[in-house]
């Protein structure tokens, strides 16, 4: 339970920033709602500007000023007249190196909307104005120059925790520490966290019950300080955590800040009073708009100044949060209404010296133009992939859903396939059962890759997280991605596709069959890649599933047996969705690696006694000749490069046009 005592006393003693302390002493002078009230310290000769750069000089070479002035952002609104509404109002505020910024302030008041427009994380549908800048500078953000901890946690449900932090340390961390470095640095950082009996807990999920929210919380944190960043975003860490918990993980965060220089905001809602106490620096919104920014221990004085003061008994923040949240408004006849009292307060905020200051302060920053950002020593192409690889590859090892109920399934299909075209023989008939049970497997086995989307859109959330934060590049992920599932397709493809081939006595030849496992292989990676490029542009389980069977239904009818290649209509479906329908080379391989060398009795009254194999492909399946069945199974490996390719092409370019498309529509948006 919080404490019930007002502490803004004690923080005033407590908070060890220069301006606090100052503003503690000059308080009693009565000097009101000052923050920087150096100017009645210094002698005439030194101006009080020139006091306040030169103390930051030296925090400039190597921490991170953050300063955001006027900041607005809108998001488009059917219900409003000019079809926009504001959740951000043209906010100004700083944070320094050395310091934690608390943004606090009723649920949906825009912390998380502020955190992502300083972090440039804002999505593509909202529209920002004012100006932020890093060191005095404009600054691109995201890919690795500063980590953000989000407020939900995105993490690999089958790994420990132990693991998760360990795989992450491989990445971040650069190839000159060694492997026992980055172990001691999880180790380490996990026992910060208060992590270390849940160690070799596995994270868990829906299906299987792990570590509790509160530790996953923490597991975040603990990717996101491995490094030791520079500039640290935490989207409400202490959600989930027990007040014991929160204390000591704000705590070490707050230590993170001070000894190294590190620049921390972090959205809270409701710290206690021991929480609260560890913030130098407070920003509280309320729907959008400032209600106060400041030193967090002289919040009190302006809500007292206008006649909300804290109860003796209360802790301040819950104060604060109580009195400006409208949403849960009692009926309150002849009292002022929430909206009432937030506009006398934003309206007391802005006219106070305390806001000058702000606006000073920034501009004052603004002007020592820092060092530029730099991302740190990270982990080598190669480490990054082979890591990628071997976390992913555990990941589906462990992963019940992803490979190996499809495992079973690909057995009993290969069974039934095998069963129902046993001893398929070489009669007239068995041409049609041959095609048909060919087609099955190009086409059906192959499709039911598809079942693997709701993994796919789980790595892709995973990569969106890491990625964010600069963990590793978009080509170590493809790469990795890639190579983690080809086991497990092997697998799939060599023992079901045993089962269907052999049960079927189709042609016994050694040579045949590793053709038709590879072309089975192959066809699967090619879905899977398929549904990679689906993930990453309709990252939604049900939307994605539609989609990506959608296409692959389309490639099938077309592929050239449902309707045979030459009464394809010619616009569109012969030309050119044939010739893009992986199907095609798929059918046609896998019927070239089967009839040639057969002979068939003809049933044809008038023809010869028997038909080859070669006829039957020229004549019955309408097979293009032109090449053989290793050309169309090479074809089918680079379709599969150039899927790899395409999903490479897509994320990145989604990467570099996000904040083209953003700052065209800002440029387009403000006033000429
Ligand atoms: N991209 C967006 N499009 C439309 N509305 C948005 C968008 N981003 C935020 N909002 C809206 O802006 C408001 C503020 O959201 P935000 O997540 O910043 O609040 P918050 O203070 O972090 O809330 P909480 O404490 O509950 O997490 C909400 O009403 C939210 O629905």
């Amino acid at each position: 339970m919080d404490s019930p005592i007002n502490v803004s006393r004690s923080i005033s003693a407590k908070n060890d920033g220069l301006e606090v302390q100052s503003w503690a002493s000059s308080s009693s002078r009565s000097s009101k709602n000052k923050i920087f009230p150096f100017s009645t310290a210094l002698s005439s000769s030194v101006s009080r500007n020139d006091y306040v750069a030169s103390s930051l000089k030296s925090k400039f070479d190597n921490g991170i000023f953050l300063t955001w002035k006027d900041l607005s952002v809108v998001v488009p609104s059917g219900k409003k007249e000019n079809g926009k509404r504001a959740i951000l109002q043209e906010l100004t505020g700083y944070v320094e190196p050395g310091q934690i910024l608390a943004i606090m302030g009723p649920s949906g008041c825009g912390k998380s909307t502020l955190l992502d427009a300083l972090a440039g994380r804002l999505s593509a549908n909202t529209q920002q104005t004012g100006e932020i800048l890093i060191n005095g500078r404009k600054e691109m953000l995201a890919f690795g120059t500063s980590a953000y901890v989000t407020q939900e946690d995105i993490l690999m449900t089958t790994l420990t925790v132990m693991e998760a932090i360990y795989y992450s340390a491989q990445l971040q961390l650069p190839d000159s520490m060694s492997r026992s470095e980055k172990k001691e640095r999880a180790e380490m950082t996990i026992r910060e966290m208060g992590l270390q009996d849940a160690m070799d807990t596995r994270i868990g999920g829906w299906n299987v019950r792990g570590i509790s929210s509160g530790q996953k919380r923490r597991v975040s944190i603990c990717i996101e300080i491995l490094t030791r960043p520079k500039l640290l975003f935490l989207d409400e860490p202490t959600s989930g955590l027990d007040s014991a918990a929160s204390y000591h993980v704000m705590k070490r965060i707050v230590n993170l800040a001070r000894e190294d220089g590190r620049t921390v905001l972090a959205s809270i809602h409701q710290p206690n009073s021991d929480v609260f106490e560890l913030f130098q620096n407070l920003c509280l919104l309320a729907y959008g708009k400032t209600i106060y920014f400041g030193p967090s221990s002289m919040a009190e004085q302006l809500f007292a100044s206008n006649g909300f003061p804290c109860p003796s008994l209360r802790n301040p923040s819950d104060h604060y949060l109580r009195i400006i949240n409208k949403d849960f408004e009692e009926v309150r006849t002849g009292r002022t209404s929430t909206e009432e009292v937030i506009n006398i307060l934003v309206n007391s905020y802005k006219s106070s010296d305390t806001y000058k200051e702000v606006k000073e302060h920034v501009s004052i920053i603004c002007q020592q133009k820092g060092g530029t950002l730099e991302k740190g020593n990270q982990a080598s192409f190669i480490t990054q992939s082979l890591v990628l690889t071997k976390r992913s590859f555990v990941n589906m090892y462990r992963d019940l859903g992803y490979y190996w109920l499809r495992f079973v399934i690909y057995v009993a299909l290969g069974l039934c396939i095998g069963t129902i075209f046993h001893d398929i023989g070489s009669s007239y008939g068995s041409i049609q059962a041959r095609g048909s049970m060919l087609m099955f497997i190009a086409a059906f086995l192959t499709f039911m890759a598809i079942g693997g989307f709701p993994s796919f859109v789980e790595d892709m959330k995973i990569f969106g997280r890491e990625r964010l934060n600069g963990h590793y590049g978009v080509a170590s992920f493809v790469l990795s991605n890639s190579f983690s599932s080809t086991p497990y397709l092997l697998l799939i493809s060599l023992i079901p596709g045993a089962i269907a081939y052999y049960l079927t006595g189709l042609q016994k030849n050694i040579g045949h069959f590793l053709y038709f496992v590879l072309g089975l292989f192959v066809s699967m990676m090619l879905v899977e890649s398929l549904m990679m490029i689906v993930a990453s542009i309709v990252p939604d389980f049900l939307m994605g599933i539609i989609t990506g069977a959608g296409i692959q239904g389309i490639m099938m009818l077309n592929g050239g047996f449902f309707r045979l290649p030459n009464d394809l209509p010619k616009p569109v479906w012969k030309y050119p969705m044939y010739y893009i329908a992986f199907h095609r080379y798929a059918f046609q391989g896998f019927y070239k690696n089967e009839f040639e060398g057969l002979t068939f009795p003809n049933n044809q009254a008038g023809g010869p006694p028997t038909i080859t194999g070669k006829e039957v492909l020229t004549n019955i399946w309408q097979v293009d000749m032109g090449h053989t069945k290793w050309a169309d199974l090479a074809i089918l490996f680079g379709m599969l490069f150039f899927y790899r390719f395409l999903f490479w092409v897509i994320i990145k370019t989604t990467e570099n046009l996000k904040p083209i498309i953003r700052s065209f529509r800002f440029a387009s948006s403000e006033p000429s």
